[in-house]
């Protein structure tokens, strides 16, 4: 195994049904470091959520090992926090209450005392303080996604995984959100791998953005690096010189190269080593001999 924060080394999945058998991808390889935040984009069907899955141990592959921090994957666990769309939360339980429980999982030694003020202090990061008390129907969708994200970060884990965990709200509510998971996660370092359909979010959001080709057997085309700086705003972040050029090579692979690239594989392809792509609005990048502009 490397010695990569997390790893995802050669896995393969295929499903069978009505006696058809689909790959969905193989020889997959992708690899983070701690505190990098990923971002998988690709079309329906490609296998993202597939890739997810098996990241929060709720699916195995058929072949190849995941590992983070050096551990295979062998099950879910609460080294891996999901967010999905849909919060999940239960719905006799107050805020309070919802993330508690979370925390006396991770901590099952904990007094009651302990596990009420660290519950309070994510509900507090995630922007619900005086709303402890109110339970799931009292709150709205943007809430309540509040509560999922607060619950996932109570128990600290080592990858947070999310599933396109905005899509289902507003875009006042999202953007704010997108700002949220942003700060939480560049202050405390948190490691994310996560799934979207929103070429900007993933601008916003990602360190790194993993382009899948469309499906049956999906391969990784390339990484894109994103070329922004780090303290990037979202309202602003258009006004960034690399933006179009990032924004439009992310587009031009879902609109055209995602259903062509593997019928014309670039020289020197290799599944285990997808090329690294930095698209700059400079007119001859050449910072590591492989970089492109859009
Ligand atoms: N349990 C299953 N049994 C059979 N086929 C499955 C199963 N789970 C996923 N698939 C198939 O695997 C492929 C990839 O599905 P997956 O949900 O990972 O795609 P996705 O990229 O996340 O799509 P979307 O963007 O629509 O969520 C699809 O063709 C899907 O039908």
């Amino acid at each position: 195994m490397t010695s990569r924060y997390l790893s995802i080394e050669g896995i393969a999945r295929r499903f069978s049904a009505g006696g058809k058998r689909t790959t969905v991808f193989e020889d997959l390889w992708f690899a983070m470091d701690k505190g990098d935040f990923a971002c998988i984009i690709g079309h329906s069907g490609c296998g993202k959520t597939t890739v997810l899955n098996i990241l929060a141990g709720l699916d195995a592959p058929d072949d190849g090992v995941v590992a983070v921090d050096g551990k295979a994957i062998e099950g879910p666990s609460l080294d891996r926090a999901v967010i999905f769309q849909s919060h999940a939360l239960l719905p006799w339980r107050t805020v309070l209450g919802n993330v508690s429980y979370a925390v006396s999982s991770r901590h099952p030694r904990w007094s009651r005392d302990q596990v009420r003020a660290h519950a309070l202090k994510f509900i507090e990061l995630v922007g619900l303080k005086g709303s402890e008390t109110k339970h799931p129907a009292e709150l709205s969708g943007g809430m309540k996604q509040r509560v999922g994200i607060a619950r996932a970060l109570s128990i600290e884990p080592k990858i947070l995984l999310m599933d396109e965990p905005f899509s289902a709200l507003d875009a006042l509510t999202r953007g704010t959100l997108q700002d949220e998971v942003r700060r939480i996660c560049l202050e405390t370092a948190q490691t994310v791998f996560m799934i979207t359909h929103d070429v900007d979010e993933a601008i916003y959001l990602a360190d790194r953005i993993v382009l899948m080709t469309n499906g049956p057997e999906a391969v990784i085309a390339e990484i894109v690096e994103n070329p922004l700086p780090r303290d990037r705003r979202r309202l602003d972040i258009h006004k960034q010189p690399d933006f179009y050029a990032v924004r439009n090579h992310l587009i031009d692979f879902l609109v055209e190269r995602s259903r062509t690239f593997k019928a014309s594989l670039p020289d020197g392809y290799q599944r285990r080593h997808p090329p690294r792509v930095r698209p700059s609005a400079a007119p001859n990048p050449t910072p590591d001999g492989d970089a492109r502009a859009a």
